[in-house]
């Protein structure tokens, strides 16, 4: 069953990049191995317990020889009796044993991978906003979360195998002090067992990876349409019966592998049954007839014949031991993968902080900027889409020799077509990314020198979509500053014009704002997030004003807001308002990849140029923007809100 799968995309071509390989580079192992240095003393302790195991497995048909041999075969009940005490007990400390060994190996296995998943995600979250913007949520998701659950199942069969390992020397040796014929025998019998399960090992193991796959395919896909905004364009442009049919493909195909995984795994084990069965006749059927020709005793064949029932269990889980060490190794070195992808934007060994709660100013001096290739910043395993003509591709350049000055304090707007450069700019100032040349100055230091911490605290950033977690109004302020009081968060609610509304919900502030916000109203939202802008008091404001059309009230109330929200603070704005406009400091045109004019409105206005232009298309037009009586708003009846209890 040869299946190409590939994530909600056309077939890619024959020469794309195949990027579920399991080429593993090489030092992997050894780079997974590493991993199990901290645990070294657990791993030490596990062996010993898997060899008492072992020697605990081996001892039972000793006991019953003996037992048989010089009790049964001698009428010494006394004997039989002490020998049935002996293994009932070594029964009771076999399983006290494999309790323990299973508590060891799972400290180790969870350690490991508690280790591995912390840095992951640590990673994860240094990498530059360039690597979100080209990854596929569920596929990220899948890689450091779910793989590593895989990971961490076949680390447990690995400890597994070193207790079976011990078991299969031990049972051998045991074979040899018994009968040194059978033990050769079976040892010249173990492919026969073994050649069938291997082969069938190596089927399921296929089918595993192509299951894994077929999952995070179908989960990765579920993400991207369940969210809030993808089911809403699935329901606005979707066409539902196409949809449906490739998602039945893909269920289908999971279907698909999962039964035929099954079946194969079922005719493994009835092999093995079938084996181990075949296995006992014949040790019975020639042992029987040596024990009548009085080669060996009764009680040294039913020892024979049970050490034989406890060797394939071992032998398989051995036999299987390669896929899982391979398991093991691929899905720590996807994780390596990831982690080796350096953060294109890293904090200096020198950086220093930014002077606090001084509005600073901002300086743009002959930067360039080009948005990061894939090849710099992802991996084409985490894209999916990434086709092979994007690899080694070189971006246009957005900005081009770009300077301007923001005094400390003051307001600068930025306007000019779509696809300009303005929204490039602004991230730039909050350093989402680095310039390719030229430098950007905050409060006189080049953003490169300043720490993380400080500059994040510095700017204060709301955009056009604000973005809230699905939590209470409440969670998603105090996440701008988790001390404030209760005064502080109606404080910072009124001064966004937000309070009334929040005041008048059934929960107040412990209203869940819906998945991504969407209970709320894009004005309602985007006063949330001056809200919060309002608690974290930057000194610096980043701002992208909605370009969607507010009702009256809303774009007053928002205008209302943002006036507080701007105070005394330097702002940069993606200015959509003329209102806005008009009380800048400063506009700033951007065009072409950098400032075409520069000025106050009248300035520019008068200078007749691309200013003029826009604002003759875009911001004159009275019926949009003069100014509209203050309407009273009524809100619908509240939908009913989710309780989130806290605490518990
Ligand atoms: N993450 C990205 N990767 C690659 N190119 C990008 C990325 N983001 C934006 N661009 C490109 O950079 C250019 C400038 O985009 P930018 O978003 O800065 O424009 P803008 O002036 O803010 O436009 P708008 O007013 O429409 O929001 C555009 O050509 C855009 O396609």
């Amino acid at each position: 069953m040869d299946v190409v799968l590939r994530f909600g995309a056309p077939p890619k071509s024959d020469d794309d990049p195949d990027p579920w390989s399991t080429k593993v580079r090489p030092g992997t192992t050894r780079r997974v191995l590493a991993y199990f240095r901290p645990h070294i003393g657990k791993v030490a302790l596990f062996v010993l317990i898997a060899a008492l195991e072992a020697a605990v497995v081996i001892a039972t048909p000793l006991l019953m020889k003996e037992l048989i041999d010089d009790g049964i075969l001698k009428n010494d009940l006394g004997f039989v009796v002490l020998m049935a005490g002996f293994t009932a007990g070594l029964a009771v400390l076999a399983a006290l044993l494999s309790m323990v060994s299973a508590y060891i190996s799972a400290k180790i296995g969870e350690g490991v991978t508690y280790d591995l998943r912390l840095q992951a995600i640590d990673h994860v979250r240094q990498l530059p906003i360039a690597f979100f913007t080209r990854t596929q949520t569920g596929v990220l998701v899948g890689r450091v979360h779910t793989e590593l659950i895989m990971a961490q199942q076949s680390f447990g069969h690995l400890l597994m195998a070193a207790t079976s390992a011990v078991t299969v020397l031990l049972v051998l040796a045991e074979l040899i002090y018994l009968s040194w014929l059978v033990a050769i025998v079976t040892v010249i019998l173990i492919p026969l067992f073994i050649g069938p399960w291997v082969y069938v090992g190596r089927l399921i193991q296929r089918r595993t990876g192509g299951l894994m796959e077929a999952n995070a395919g179908l989960g990765g896909l579920l993400q991207e349409r369940f969210n809030v905004q993808g089911a809403m364009l699935s329901k606005i442009f979707g066409r539902p019966n196409e949809e449906m049919a490739d998602y039945r493909d893909r269920a289908g195909l999971i279907r698909r592998i999962g039964v035929s995984i099954s079946i194969w795994a079922r005719l493994g084990f009835a092999m093995m049954a079938l084996m181990a069965s075949l296995a006992t006749a014949l040790v019975y059927g020639i042992g029987g007839g040596l024990v009548i020709q009085g080669a060996f005793q009764l009680g040294t064949l039913v020892a024979i014949a049970t050490l034989l029932q406890r060797l394939f269990g071992p032998i398989t889980q051995l036999s299987g031991l390669q896929e899982t060490a391979q398991t093991v190794v691929v899905s720590f070195s996807r994780i390596f993968e990831l982690l080796d992808l350096k953060p294109l934007i890293r904090e200096s060994p020198d950086a220093v902080g930014l002077a606090k709660n001084v509005a600073p100013d901002i300086e743009f001096d002959d930067v360039s900027f080009r948005y990061p290739t894939a090849d710099e910043v992802s991996l084409a395993s985490l894209e999916h889409l990434r086709s092979k003509r994007e690899s080694g591709e070189v971006t246009a350049d957005v900005l081009r020799g770009t300077s301007f000055h923001v005094r400390a304090g003051t307001l600068t707007a930025l306007v000019g077509p779509s696809g300009a450069g303005k929204s490039t700019i602004t991230h730039l100032v909050s350093r989402l990314y680095d310039p390719n040349s030229g430098s950007v100055r905050v409060g006189g230091h080049d953003l490169r020198d300043l720490t993380f911490d400080s500059l994040r605290e510095a700017v204060g950033v709301v955009s056009q979509d604000a973005y809230l977690f699905h939590d209470t109004i409440r969670e998603n302020l105090l996440y701008a500053r988790p001390t404030a009081t209760e005064e502080e968060l109606v404080e910072a609610c009124r001064g966004a014009q937000i309070w009334d509304l929040i005041d008048s919900l059934p929960r107040g502030l412990d209203t869940v704002t819906g998945d991504r916000g969407y209970r709320m109203s894009g004005g309602e939202k985007q006063r949330l997030a001056i809200a919060r802008l309002l608690l974290k008091e930057p000194t610096v404001v980043v701002l992208d004003e909605a370009t969607a059309h507010l009702d009256s009230e809303s774009e007053a109330a928002v205008q209302r807001a943002l006036k507080t929200a701007l105070r005394s603070r330097t702002s940069l704005v993606i200015a959509h308002r003329l209102s806005t406009i008009r009380e800048a400091d400063q506009i700033l045109v951007i065009d072409g990849g950098g400032v075409r004019e520069r000025g106050t409105h009248d300035e520019l206005l008068a200078k007749g140029g691309l200013y003029a232009e826009l604002y003759h298309t875009q911001f004159s037009d009275p019926a949009s923007n003069a100014a509209k009586p203050e309407i009273e708003v009524e809100f619908d009846e509240p939908e009913p809100v989710d309780y989130v209890i806290r605490g518990g």
